[in-house]
């Protein structure tokens, strides 16, 4: 399928916008109440993301097969948590799944007592386990290539027999999502001692928590930064259901997007019932970015990369974006994905050969396609980062759109209600 996007008339844009709910507090969340064995726990506001979809699914069900789709974050939790449950159980998922590296992981969880082998490659995903009671111990880990293997067996560690002493090597990327694993593991009543490169968390019991409520997606949120970035200086988006002080790293980003001449204004306000509702309102402000090149280390909000890079190269902002390390083994290897796509827009991103984490965008143009589709390569978040586009290019074809459901199912549906045209070519 490909969707054309054009974008509302005279490029207004006036909204409000109900977010998906964060698919990193939900997934975090529904293995949190798996190990507080909680079976009438009640999560208002679950994402309905096919990656918590498929994490809940696998919790809940009877089966010992599972397939967990393109959820690298379900992936990695689900791994940790059925090495400490009795059973025989497998666990594979897409052909990109099958290349996104786990071995990390799996080598730490064998020197805690677990017993894993690989059905296909060495190192990769699918998985067989054989989940019994974890011994425990110490560790250590290399920090820099996904936390997201950090967190998995954190929030194991409180049910292993010696507990967890855990050291981290080398530089540690997507630091927020580990604090993010804390938060909320204190949320159920576990201490998490961080120090450095040292986490310590001693064998405690997880407290039942009758109910918890999801924040919206602040990831999500960034298409809707980008698309007030693009459209004409009157515009006003409400996004619905953002903390302000969120444990989501990428909330970060509305820092950054000032520099694209975006402002941010929170309120919070009662509805029937004093329901607690937050409403965060977008809105165009000068001046822009006026430096000669915008630089940003995105290591610790690799999800932010493409909006930002798609943003300032519409904006004509030229930058230096490092941290990339982790992007190669995403949904698809974004680095590359970003060069090739952006190039059929005309703009020209180098890739720092020395470390190739590095994109550099210099102002250089080469000659735009005359009806470019997007490529999605099975990532959201390319799908989701290129439709604003539309706002300066007047339309844009994305291939694959159903992509979006990984992490926001009803983008297309919220970008309509905004005024887009989306058209579907096929
Ligand atoms: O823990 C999480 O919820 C996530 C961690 C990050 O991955 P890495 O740690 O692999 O960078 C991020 O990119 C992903 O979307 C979600
Ligand atoms: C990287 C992502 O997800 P995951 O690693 O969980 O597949 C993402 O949502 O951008």
């Amino acid at each position: 399928m490909i969707y054309k996007v054009q974008p509302p008339a005279d490029l207004y844009i006036n909204t409000s916008v109900q977010l998906p709910a964060s698919k990193s507090i939900s997934n975090r969340v529904l293995i949190l109440n798996a190990l507080s064995k909680n079976d009438i726990y009640f999560i208002e506001n679950l994402s309905d993301s096919d990656d918590t979809q498929a994490l809940q699914y696998a919790l809940q069900s009877d089966d010992v097969d599972f397939d967990i789709g393109a959820a690298g974050t379900s992936m990695r939790f689900l791994t940790a948590y059925l090495s400490q449950r009795k059973g025989n159980w497998s666990i594979t998922g897409t052909e990109r799944m099958k290349n996104r590296p786990i071995w990390i992981l799996t080598d730490a969880l064998c020197q805690l007592g677990a017993e894993i082998s690989f059905l296909e490659k060495k190192g990769f995903p699918p998985l067989y386990i054989v989940g019994k009671k974890l011994r425990g111990g110490s560790i250590s880990l290399d920090g820099g290539i996904s936390s997201q293997y950090i967190s998995a067996l954190m929030m194991i560690a409180p049910v292993l027999e010696q507990g967890l002493t855990m050291q981290l090597e080398g530089i540690i990327i997507s630091r927020p999502y580990i604090g993010m694993t804390i938060r909320l593991m204190e949320v159920f009543g576990i201490r998490v001692e961080w120090e450095e490169n040292i986490i310590w968390i001693r064998p405690q019991l997880y407290r039942m928590h009758s109910s918890f409520k999801v924040e919206s997606d602040w990831s999500a949120a960034s298409y809707w930064y980008e698309i007030i970035a693009l459209a004409s200086k009157d515009s006003l988006i409400e996004l619905l259901g953002l903390e302000e002080n969120s444990i989501q790293g990428d909330a970060q980003g509305r820092f950054l997007f000032e520099k694209l001449g975006v402002q941010t204004m929170f309120d919070v306000f009662t509805t029937l019932g004093e329901r607690k509702e937050i409403s965060t309102t977008l809105s165009p402000i000068l001046p822009r970015f006026t430096g000669e090149m915008l630089s940003y280390n995105f290591v610790n909000e690799p999800d932010l990369v493409q909006t930002f890079v798609v943003s300032c190269c519409l904006l004509n902002i030229p930058f230096c974006f490092k941290g990339l390390q982790s992007l190669r083994i995403k949904e698809t290897d974004r680095i590359t994905a970003l060069q090739k796509e952006m190039r059929k827009l005309g703009y020209l991103i180098r890739i720092k050969d020395c470390t190739g984490d590095t994109m550099e965008w210099k102002g250089e143009r080469c000659k735009q396609e005359d009806n470019p589709v997007i490529l999605t390569y099975e990532d959201h978040r390319m799908a989701m980062a290129f439709a604003p586009v539309c706002l300066k290019l007047k339309k844009i074809s994305i291939d694959t759109p159903e992509v979006v459901s990984k992490s926001y199912p009803n983008y297309w549906r919220d970008l309509e209600q905004a005024g887009f045209i989306i058209t579907n070519c096929n």
